[in-house]
């Protein structure tokens, strides 16, 4: 019976991966009209048309590489887990169940389906099958149960093209990575010039890899009819190189824009600023709303930010501060990937301080933590900014208070929640402290007659946090000012310091 029975699931397989051919990566041009495109791009006839030329190529690649025309998918998504050490199984499977979940959420983000999931647990990666003869038999019978599904996402950070190619012939379905995954959903969060350009330059080394490996396994598969010839390949492959290279050309100028920016916001040396970075997730944009006021619409979407924006927020001592957003991170993807986003963390590594935010209540915070700081190290943070950073855990309205215990590290982390407003002025408390120190700010009481010219310049130039009437002489207040070493040598330039402290 139970022979019967394989032997019909065979046939159901067998039969499935014959009459339904894998969906087909083109676009709607003709291989003439993408043929004319490149000798364009390749040699243009004239300036002005390149440009447009070169994108309309790049969106062709996008096209039939990273499937963008075909708008949303019906997924089953498949979570491989390997462990080498099979003691290690319990904490493992916690993990890879962790893994999955946050495999959802991205597949979430892009309002795709999820018709069905497994975790493939196996001892370890089985070279060009990626997955063991079990696991690829167990996700075979659960596609034949669900005809309506489109693709099959194997969450893992990068298939080789031998590993993409085994498992779309096995399935009779294309077969998606999580680099494409969340290469879909920066596309579609990417809001300003520079966010645009960052997807389109991390887009590239992907489709130069897809390219490359195709054309191994056209020369692997010598009798194949459908040869596309050598010069296919080297051709699209010059012309995503100079693509590149013009992205970068644009990338710089928009980066030299912003540099000048930044030294007009340092040159006016009154906004000392705090960069908020973390997992994807974790409550960045919530805790700069809840300190600014800024309406920022955060969402439970996992890279929901995909801009560096800068608010301004107050500290306790009345002291402006700006609040720089970036862009969260996460497990589990390529360096390219983050090294082209890098660029947009640089306000982090020039920013007085910084707050890692912490999703205390997630199962996998640990981890994320760890991904965090790994990612941080990368990015050669100088070492004081490393030290004086100020670690929440938030979201700790939803973490049972015994756990809480555990969670905070021996006090390390500082308990908040963005979205019901805990532990905020404790937190702007040690912001302050943080920004004096790096800053080298300090308090100082300044005596001077109301109105006088002090008077105006310290309330026009400085933050003045309190105002006392001398109780000696009502014409005169002593005000508690908070200045820089610059501003107090342009103080004294111009007036006599009455009375420090
Ligand atoms: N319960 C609870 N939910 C929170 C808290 N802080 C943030 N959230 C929710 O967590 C989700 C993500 O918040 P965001 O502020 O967008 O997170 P982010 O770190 O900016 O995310 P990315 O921009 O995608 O990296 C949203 O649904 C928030 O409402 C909190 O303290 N408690
Ligand atoms: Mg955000």
């Amino acid at each position: 019976m139970r022979f019967l029975k394989l032997w019909a699931q065979t046939r159901i397989l067998a039969f499935r991966a014959k009459a339904m051919p894998i969906r087909p990566l083109c676009s709607d041009h003709t291989p003439n009209q993408i043929d004319k495109l490149l000798d364009w791009v390749l040699d243009p006839p004239n300036e002005a048309g390149e440009t447009q030329a070169h994108a309309q190529f790049h969106r062709e690649m996008v096209d039939h590489y990273l499937k963008q025309a075909t708008g949303r998918e019906h997924l089953f998504v498949v979570q491989p887990l390997f462990y080498h050490d099979p003691t290690l199984h319990a904490s493992l499977n916690s993990q890879g169940q962790c893994k999955l979940d946050e495999t959802l959420a991205l597949v979430r983000t892009l309002e795709w389906q999820v018709y069905g999931h497994t975790l493939a647990e196996q001892t370890s990666a089985l070279g060009d099958n990626l997955l063991s003869f079990d696991n690829i038999q167990r996700v075979k019978t659960a596609l034949a149960k669900l005809p309506a599904v489109s693709a099959v996402l194997v969450s893992t950070y990068n298939l080789s093209q031998s590993q993409r190619h085994v498992l779309e012939e096995e399935f009779g379905l294309p077969v998606l990575d999580r680099y494409h995954l969340i290469l879909q959903i920066f596309h579609r969060h990417a809001r300003t010039r520079e966010a645009k350009l960052q997807v389109t330059l991390s887009e590239i080394p992907y489709l130069k890899r897809r390219l490359y490996q195709d054309m191994a396994l056209e020369n692997d598969n010598k009798h194949s009819k459908q040869r596309m010839g050598k010069l296919y390949f080297e051709k699209r492959v010059t012309a995503m190189k100079k693509r590149e290279k013009q992205i970068h050309m644009a990338l710089s100028k928009v980066k030299d824009q912003r540099a000048v920016l930044r030294r007009e916001r340092t040159k006016q040396g009154r906004f000392p600023s705090v960069a908020v970075v973390g997992y994807t997730n974790s409550g960045k944009t919530s805790l700069i709303q809840a300190l600014t006021g800024d309406n920022l619409e955060p969402k439970d979407k996992l890279f929901a930010t995909l801009d560096v924006t800068v608010h301004q927020g107050q500290l306790p001592n009345l002291a402006p501060v700006l609040f720089v957003d970036t862009v969260g991170f996460i497990s589990d993807i390529p360096t390219q990937l983050i090294a082209s986003f890098a660029s947009t963390l640089e306000d982090a590594t020039l920013a007085d301080l910084i707050i890692h935010v912490r999703d205390i209540s997630h199962p996998d915070t640990v981890e994320q933590n760890s991904n965090v700081l790994k990612t941080l190290q990368s990015l050669d943070l100088p070492e004081s900014l490393f030290r004086s950073m100020i670690v929440v855990g938030n979201k700790v309205d939803k973490v049972p208070s015994d756990q809480w215990l555990t969670l905070n590290n021996g006090g390390a982390l500082i308990p908040i929640s963005a979205t019901q407003g805990l532990g905020l002025d404790f937190l702007l408390g040690r912001v302050q402290q943080g920004i004096m120190l790096a800053t080298g700010r300090r308090y100082v009481r300044v005596r001077c007659r109301q109105g006088s010219e002090e008077y105006l310049w310290l309330h026009k130039f400085v933050t003045v946090s309190e105002t006392q009437v001398d109780s000696n002489d009502f014409n005169y207040v002593i005000l508690k000012v908070v200045m820089s070493q610059r501003e107090m040598e342009q103080f004294k330039s111009r007036h006599r310091l009455a009375h420090q402290s």
